[in-house]
């Protein structure tokens, strides 16, 4: 379900948990495209404090959550998913009753609840912004990450339309364009198009560093082509990925034995020397990656998503 108009979001102090590549995106894209709105941060991690305060990613960057979220109108968790629990629980007591918050988890079944059982009392428009890197930390954000990617709004059953609207309108001024999905749902999709291939990224890498008989100095030497591809995913933060894995267990368990399957069946056809089989698959699966560069979803381009300015 596709929303349209692009209202002002209205928000005029914003707070950032979590001031990693996400959370340091964020903060420097609110400066950049919302310049009236006032950004604080936290981080549970005080070098990542000192750091973000060296980069000036924010207004205000105090060193308790308290202090961080107290007059904030919105409050966007940039924390892995796994420590969304935790972290909404310790603002819980500190947030004004009229904040809204929203999230950047990557998979939204467990932040949805996550997020409405700590936090009863007020509005939470839970969002995914399909946009990242392989780096992780606070001097890895910038402002345009968000530009031209899709944010999905995952909102429970219930959810004040006005506070979905607003958050809508808070990711289109960043640059994205929004969708609204049922959190399930969201998690299905994810799971083949963002998971699963992280997990076979991070296998593939994995069993070619374990292969005896070719060193590691031959597994970069000659890492030229697709191998150095899958290298890049690999390097992904591995707390992140933990906590995705644990937490859309369900979806990425169904994907992988369906990938399980036609890996098999692949085999099969490679060792009976089915070419035609082959042939088939590989016409497919160029088709499918032809339209995703029509439609401009093409990240290998070399100034996709990458542009600092
Ligand atoms: N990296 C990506 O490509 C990407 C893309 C979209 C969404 N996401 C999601 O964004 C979130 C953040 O990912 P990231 O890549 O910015 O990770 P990151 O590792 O760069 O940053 C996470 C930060 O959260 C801080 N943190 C952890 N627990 C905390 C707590 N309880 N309170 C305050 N701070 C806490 C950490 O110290 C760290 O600085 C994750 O939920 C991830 O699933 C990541
Ligand atoms: O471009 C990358 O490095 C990413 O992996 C980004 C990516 C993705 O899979 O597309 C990773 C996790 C997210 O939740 C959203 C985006």
């Amino acid at each position: 379900m596709a929303r349209s108009t692009p209202l002002g979001s209205g928000f005029a102090r914003i707070a950032v948990i979590g001031l990693g590549l996400i959370g340091s995106s964020v903060a420097l894209g609110v400066r950049r495209y919302l310049p009236d709105a006032t950004v604080t941060g936290y981080d549970a991690a005080a070098g990542v404090r000192d750091a973000a305060r060296d980069l000036a990613l924010c207004h205000d960057l105090p060193d308790a959550m308290r202090e961080a979220v107290a007059d904030a109108d919105l409050v966007v968790l940039c924390v892995p998913v796994g420590a969304m629990a935790a972290a909404a629980e310790a603002m819980a007591p500190h947030l004004a009753p009229h904040a809204i918050v929203t999230d950047v988890g990557s998979c939204k079944a467990s932040v949805v609840e996550a997020l409405a059982a700590a936090l009863p009392a007020h509005a939470i428009v839970p969002a995914h912004p399909v946009a990242g890197t392989e780096q992780s930390g606070p001097a890895a954000g910038f402002a345009t990450l968000f530009q031209h990617r899709w944010c999905i709004l995952t909102p429970p059953e219930g959810t004040d339309p006005a506070a979905v609207a607003r958050i809508a309108a808070f990711w289109e001024m960043l640059g994205a364009e929004v969708e609204v999905m049922a959190p399930d749902h969201h998690d299905r999709v994810l799971a083949i198009t963002s998971h699963l291939p992280h997990l076979i990224a991070y296998t593939i890498v994995g069993t070619a560093s374990d292969l005896e008989e070719v060193t590691q100095s031959e597994v970069i030497k000659y890492s030229a082509g697709g191998f150095r591809d899958f290298t890049r995913i690999a390097a992904s933060d591995p707390t992140m990925w933990r906590d995705v894995f644990l937490a859309n267990r369900e979806a990425v368990l169904d994907m992988l034995q369906r990938f399980s399957e036609d890996l098999s069946a692949l085999q099969r056809a490679i060792r009976w020397g089915k070419g035609d089989e082959l042939f088939d698959l590989f016409t497919r699966t160029r088709a499918v990656r032809r339209s995703i560069v029509e439609q401009g979803q093409d990240d290998a381009r070399p100034d996709f998503g990458r542009s600092h300015d």
